[in-house]
């Protein structure tokens, strides 16, 4: 009874936030971006901006993290209709799974047929520095595997399957693209593909958390993006995803290094710029396949 209550509310409330923001404004994106951890600057190149604040938005939960602005910014990039999320949400912020995921399935309903994730991670392997740049290859989605999934409970057939397939949930042509494109921006050196794995946070790796991680096959670790992509890929979104490496892990008790998050925030500033650059010349070369028949609609 509780899970159909809840999700006949989620289901509705999408509904009612996607016909809010289509009646407010007049672009109809294909693509749209979450912005990481100090990369929101990304929304501010879009031309013939429409921008919302959350907090004006019906149905939306409100951003509380700082480096998250909380803005919905509507407008183009290259002729390519875009909507950008200046600032995600966070489990560890309190949001359920659902809340934290609600703005992918209100981009389903407005028409969205590619999206592109963005976060801010720390580095397990080796030859990943602070600066660089991973595209994402594959996630490892711990809370995910023990049960912390956005799509449990009673599955909204609009959407997508009860039992989604998740093998290969980042666009392999996308990807060969985006290293196509680095090439020629010249920034190629800072770039390689990855595995990404989302944790709980908010508190950062231990060591011995680390070390695990790092056996475990993990090359990048962040507090985000893998609920964002289970709910893409079970709708029939096209993902594509980039870490900004903005720190080392600590792996040995020898080192005093540690992380926090205005030093994260301060690489993004550094490489907002590359990372703008990237996104823009990807979304301006890649084609629309126009496969968001808006079944969930
Ligand atoms: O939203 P993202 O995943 O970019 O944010 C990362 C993870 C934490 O929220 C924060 C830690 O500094 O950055
Ligand atoms: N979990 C985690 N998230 C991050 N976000 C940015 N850096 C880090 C990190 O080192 N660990």
């Amino acid at each position: 009874m509780f899970w159909e209550i809840f999700d006949f509310l989620s289901s509705k409330c999408s509904t009612k936030t996607a016909d809010w923001l289509m009646s407010q404004t007049k672009h109809r994106p294909q693509v749209a971006i979450i912005c990481g951890s100090g990369l929101g600057m990304l929304a501010d190149t879009l031309k013939c901006q429409d921008s919302f604040a959350y907090s004006d938005i019906p149905g939306f939960p409100q951003s509380t993290v700082q480096g998250h602005a909380g803005r919905l910014v509507f407008g183009e990039l290259k002729g390519k209709s875009c909507v950008c999320m200046q600032g995600r949400f966070h489990m560890y912020e309190g949001h359920s799974l659902l809340k934290t995921t609600f703005p992918v399935r209100v981009f389903k309903l407005l028409g969205v047929e590619t999206l592109f994730v963005t976060n801010a991670a720390g580095s397990l392997a080796d030859c990943l520095q602070p600066g660089d740049i991973m595209i994402i290859k594959d996630h490892v989605n711990f809370p995910g595997l023990v049960g912390l999934n956005p799509l449990c409970g009673p599955n909204d057939d609009k959407f997508g399957p009860r039992f989604p397939a998740m093998s290969g949930c980042y666009d392999k042509n996308l990807r060969c693209l985006a290293m196509e494109i680095a090439k020629q921006l010249g920034v190629a050196g800072l770039m390689q593909e990855g595995v990404y794995a989302m944790v709980g946070g908010p508190n950062f790796e231990t060591i011995a958390e680390a070390r695990l991680l790092h056996r475990l096959g993990v090359d990048a670790v962040g507090m985000s993006t893998a609920p964002e992509v289970v709910v893409a890929t079970h709708c029939g979104l096209r993902v594509f995803g980039l870490s900004l490496i903005t720190n080392k892990v600590v792996k040995s008790y020898e080192d005093s290094d540690s992380v926090n998050h205005e030093g994260v925030l301060e690489v993004g500033r550094l490489r907002s710029h590359t990372v703008q650059q990237l996104v823009t010349e990807l979304i301006g070369r890649m084609e629309i396949n126009n496969n968001n028949t808006n079944n969930a609609a």
